[in-house]
C-alpha cells in the first residue's frame, strides 16, 4: 500500500470527521485507532487517518505518539502528512498543537508549515488570522466554556505563537485570493525570515482548494477537515489519486441501539433535550461518579429493560455553570477523567449485553469509549451530518458494529434521530 495522504488526528471524532471529508472527496480512506498493529487487515486505500487521543494529554506524550504515527504513515509512502486538529483550535498555552507541529516539522525537515482550522461547511472561518465560529469570534463562542480547553483568544497567530518554538506568520485572504502562486511567494518570504509556520485565512471552500494545491507540495500541514478537503481535491485534480466511490460499507448490522453523551457543548445539550421526546434519557449524577459510587451500574440497571423496547440515551452533559461547579469541587482533570471512564464502563457493558449500534457525543468521551471497546479501525459509511459519518468497525472483538462519533459541536438539533435513521 502506498499512501497518497497520511493523517494524524488528535482525537477520534476529529479523525472520523476528516475520514468522512476525504471519503466524500473521492479518497479511499480508513480510520485506525492508534498506530495499526502489523496484523490488522487494512484494505487498499489512498489515505489512512490514525486517531490519537492526544489533544488534552501531557505535551511530551502527545509529541511521542504523533511522531510514532508519522513514522508509520511515512513508512507506507505518505510523503504528505496532515496533522488534524480541531476546527475550533482546541488547545492550551501548553499545547498540544504547537509542540506536535514543531516535532513533526523537525522530523520531516519542513521549511514552513501551513496551518488553518477553517471548515466553512461547519461555520469555521479564518480572517486576518482570527477564527470565527459562525458569526462570532472564537473567544465569544461557546468554546469559551469548554470543560477542558476554554478558548479565550481568537487570534490564532498569537495562540500558536504561545505554544510553538518557531515564529508564526500569516497568509491573509487578499494574498490567498490572488491564487496558489501568491501563496507560494508569501510562504517563501516568511520562510526567508526564519518563520516556520503560517496561519492561512480561509472563508470559502474555494479558498481551501487553493490552500490544498500548495499544501500538497509540502511534507506537513496542520488543520481541520477543511484543509483535508483542499488536499483531497488537489490530489484528485492533479491525478495523484483516482477518485473512487466507496463500496460495501452499507450492509445492515441490526442489534440494540444506545446513545452516550459526554459533551457539554451547547449543540449537544440541545440535541439531548430534543432526544427526550423520542427515547428514554438518563442524566448521570456526576457527583456520585466523583465520590466513587457505582453510577455505571445504576445506568446499566436503568438501560437493561428499556433497550429491549428501543434506543436509550445516557448523558453526563451539563451546563457551563454546573460543569464549573463540579470542577471546583473535584478538579477539572479528575472530573473529566472519571466521567470518561464511567462512560467507557457503560459502553463496554452495553456491548456485552447486545448493543451493536452506538452513538457517542464528545471527542474525549468517544476516545475513552472506543479504547475500551478495543476497536482497531473503521470504514466510513453514510454521512449523518457535516463532519459525522456512520462508522463500521473493522476487527472489533464484539464483531460487526456501527458507531457514530460526534464532535460536541456538530450535528443538527435532531442529531440522535438522524443518526439512528442511517445506522441500520
Ligand atoms: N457534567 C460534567 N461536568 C464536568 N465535566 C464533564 C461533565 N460531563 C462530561 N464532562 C467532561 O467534559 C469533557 C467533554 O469533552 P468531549 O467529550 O471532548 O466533548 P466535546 O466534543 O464537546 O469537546 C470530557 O472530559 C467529559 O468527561
Ligand atoms: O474539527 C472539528 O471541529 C472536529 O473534527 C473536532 O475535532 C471536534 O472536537 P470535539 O468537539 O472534541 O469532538
Amino acid at each position: 500500500m502506498t499512501l497518497a495522504l497520511g493523517c494524524i488526528a488528535d482525537d477520534y471524532t476529529g479523525a472520523s470527521d476528516l475520514a468522512n471529508t476525504l471519503t466524500r472527496a473521492g479518497l479511499r480512506t480508513v480510520q485506525t485507532i492508534g498506530v495499526p498493529a502489523d496484523d490488522l487487515d487494512l484494505p487498499e486505500v489512498d489515505a489512512v487517518v490514525v486517531s490519537l487521543k492526544s489533544r488534552s494529554i501531557e505535551p511530551g506524550l502527545a509529541v511521542s505518539r504523533s511522531r510514532a504515527a508519522d513514522k508509520w504513515l511515512r513508512g507506507r509512502g505518505a510523503s504528505n502528512v496532515l496533522f488534524k486538529i480541531c476546527s475550533t483550535f482546541d488547545s492550551t498555552d501548553a499545547g498540544n498543537i504547537g509542540p506536535v507541529m514543531d516535532a513533526l516539522r523537525a522530523d520531516c525537515d519542513e521549511a514552513v508549515v501551513l496551518v488553518t482550522p477553517a471548515f466553512p461547511e461547519n461555520g469555521r472561518t479564518v480572517y486576518q488570522g482570527n477564527l470565527f465560529v459562525g458569526a462570532v469570534p472564537l473567544n465569544e463562542s461557546p468554546l469559551k466554556d469548554h470543560p477542558l480547553n476554554p478558548m479565550h483568544d481568537s487570534n490564532l497567530v498569537r495562540v500558536l505563537s504561545r505554544q510553538s518554538r518557531t515564529q508564526i506568520g500569516l497568509v491573509d485572504l487578499p494574498t490567498l485570493s490572488r491564487g496558489a502562486e501568491a501563496v507560494r511567494s508569501r510562504l517563501a518570504e516568511l520562510s526567508g525570515k526564519g518563520i516556520g509556520a503560517a496561519i492561512i485565512d480561509a472563508v470559502f471552500d474555494r479558498d481551501l482548494e487553493t490552500i490544498g494545491l500548495v499544501a500538497a507540495e509540502h511534507r506537513l500541514s496542520v488543520g481541520a477537515s477543511g484543509i483535508g478537503l483542499g488536499l483531497a481535491r488537489a490530489l484528485v485534480s492533479t491525478g495523484k489519486v483516482k477518485s473512487a466511490a466507496s463500496s460495501g460499507r452499507d450492509a445492515t448490522v441490526g442489534g440494540q441501539v444506545a446513545c452516550l453523551a459526554g459533551s457539554c457543548s451547547q449543540a449537544t445539550l440541545q440535541q439531548i433535550a430534543n432526544a427526550e421526546r423520542v427515547m428514554p434519557v438518563l442524566h448521570l449524577d456526576t457527583d456520585r461518579i466523583l465520590t466513587g459510587a457505582n453510577e455505571a451500574q445504576r445506568a446499566l440497571d436503568w438501560a437493561g429493560p428499556r433497550l429491549a423496547q428501543g434506543p436509550v440515551l445516557i448523558a453526563s452533559s451539563a451546563t457551563p455553570a454546573d460543569v464549573a461547579a463540579l470542577q471546583a469541587r473535584h478538579g477539572r482533570d479528575a472530573a473529566g477523567h472519571a466521567i470518561e471512564q464511567t462512560m467507557a464502563d457503560i459502553a463496554e457493558n452495553l456491548v456485552k449485553s447486545g448493543v451493536r449500534r452506538l452513538i457517542v457525543a464528545g471527542g474525549e468521551t468517544s476516545g475513552a469509549v472506543v479504547d475500551r471497546l478495543r476497536i482497531p479501525g473503521f470504514l466510513v459509511g453514510a454521512e449523518i451530518a457535516a463532519g459525522v459519518p456512520v462508522l463500521r468497525a473493522v476487527g472489533a472483538t464484539a464483531g460487526e458494529m456501527l458507531l457514530a462519533l460526534k464532535s460536541g459541536n456538530f450535528g443538527g438539533p435532531e442529531f440522535f434521530s438522524d443518526a439512528m435513521r442511517l445506522m441500520r
